[in-house]
């Protein structure tokens, strides 16, 4: 499938009386990675949320053809979106086989992940609480490529991680795209080149741009204007 895999049409989301998300609409291609760029506290992170279900939202979200607005992440997980939060959620008091076994779904695809993360494969025994950040960040993203899914939805996967750590989650996270497309939140712009071919930038709570990575990230007055750095 080419086309459009998850459409977002004039997303909102309240908090009291704040509104965090005004009117967000933007395709996902149904394939390679589409990213969503912004600067701090722009509704990048909310943005993801409100399509996972886990914040109240109007608007509508469709994905493969089905509208998901407001369904609850576990349901969603069922229909084949992985999430990668940015906060990682391993289990730390379980070992690393115990945390890729409870995200085991149907035919769990052990080879893959252990080929994209090799370090994993010897550590099984280890607690994920006494992994460091980057390794508890490849135990997040192999639990959610041991299943097949047919979309993956990823938070700031380099935030926090050494350079050598960076090039190994991009160099994975590339191979996966190859097969599975990807909605991505991603701060670094090294990265965002390597990886997206689609962008989205929000800014307030709003999307300020859309259109083709490298036409954003070629543009210098538009790399200041929307993200505030020189490219
Ligand atoms: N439940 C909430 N109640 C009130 N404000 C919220 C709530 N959730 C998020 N916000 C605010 O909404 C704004 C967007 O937050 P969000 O986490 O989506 O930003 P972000 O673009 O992911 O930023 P960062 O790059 O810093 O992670 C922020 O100002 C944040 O404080």
């Amino acid at each position: 499938m080419t086309g459009s895999l998850l459409r977002v049409r004039d997303l909102s989301v309240r908090a009291g009386s704040l509104q965090l998300l005004h009117d967000i609409s933007f395709d996902v291609a149904g394939q390679g990675t589409t990213v969503i760029l912004g600067r701090n506290g722009a509704g990048k992170t909310t943005t993801l949320r409100a399509i996972l279900g886990q914040l109240r939202s109007s608007g509508s979200v469709c994905f493969a053809g089905q509208e998901v607005a407001n369904m609850p992440t576990h349901a969603l997980v069922r229909m084949g979106i992985g999430y990668v939060p940015e906060d990682r959620r391993v289990f730390p008091g379980l070992t690393v086989a115990e945390n890729l076994r409870l995200a085991e779904r149907d035919r769990p695809d052990y080879d893959r992940v252990h080929t994209l993360f090799p370090d994993l494969a010897h550590r099984g025994k280890q607690r994920a609480g006494t992994l460091s950040g980057g390794q508890q960040q490849m135990l997040s993203l192999a639990r959610a490529l041991l299943n097949d899914n047919r979309l993956l939805v990823i938070d700031e996967p380099t935030k926090g991680l050494s350079p050598a750590v960076v090039t190994t989650v991009t160099a994975a996270l590339a191979a996966v795209a190859r097969t599975v497309p990807v909605l991505l939140v991603e701060q670094n712009l090294q990265v965002v080149s390597e990886l997206a071919h689609g962008a989205v930038v929000v800014n307030a709570g709003r999307v300020a741009w859309t259109g083709n990575t490298r036409a954003l990230l070629h543009d210098a007055h538009l790399t200041r204007t929307l993200l505030g750095v020189a490219a």
